[in-house]
């Protein structure tokens, strides 16, 4: 059985935070805010692999009110849920995500991005693919007020 999941998170822009999405830390002057560390993509591909199981979304299984993941590092979380899919015998297809963001630019991590979610997700490199793409300047994130990201995968269920 095959089972095509998605999801999409947001986060502001502000000063005196650091910019990391997809595990990178990006130079950038300012940074994503959350209760986690805010890495925009690796939740938008924690909630596509959460929505392909079924299992609801990181705001239950990471409920922002807990002190625990206070500055979470998403990279954890992200292996929780790949670990909640492989009890529940899912093997990860595939993963396709795009950043939305106006600055700064994602082209030079891509790559690195790519590596620290196949690695995470136990996949080969060439199962998962990163793009980004402004918005022409419109909205909240052509204003540079924040960053959004979309992620989908499929999962299969294996025979045990
Ligand atoms: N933050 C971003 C946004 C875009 N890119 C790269 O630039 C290309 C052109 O973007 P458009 O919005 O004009 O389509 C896009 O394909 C990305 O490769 C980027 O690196 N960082
Ligand atoms: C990850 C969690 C938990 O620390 O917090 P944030 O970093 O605020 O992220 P968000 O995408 O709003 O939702 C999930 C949260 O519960």
């Amino acid at each position: 059985m095959i089972r095509v999941g998605n999801g999409f998170d947001v986060h502001q822009l502000v000063e005196g935070r650091p910019c990391i999405i997809g595990g990178v830390e990006i130079p950038f002057a300012k940074g994503l805010k959350g209760h986690s560390d805010a890495d925009v993509l690796l939740h938008a591909v924690s909630d596509a692999l959460l929505g392909a199981a079924a299992l609801g979304d990181i705001g239950k299984h990471f409920p922002d009110t807990d002190e625990r993941f206070k500055g979470a590092d998403s990279r954890v979380l992200l292996r929780h849920v790949v670990s909640l899919l492989k009890a529940k015998h899912y093997n990860i297809v595939n993963i396709d995500a795009t950043i939305m963001a106006e600055a700064p630019k994602m082209a030079p991590h891509i790559s690195d991005m790519c590596r620290n979610i196949a690695e995470d997700c136990g996949l080969p490199t060439d199962s998962v693919n990163v793009k980004a793409t402004t918005t022409e300047k419109l909205g909240f994130t052509g204003r540079g007020e924040g960053i959004a990201a979309q992620a989908v995968c499929l999962i299969q269920r294996y025979q045990i």
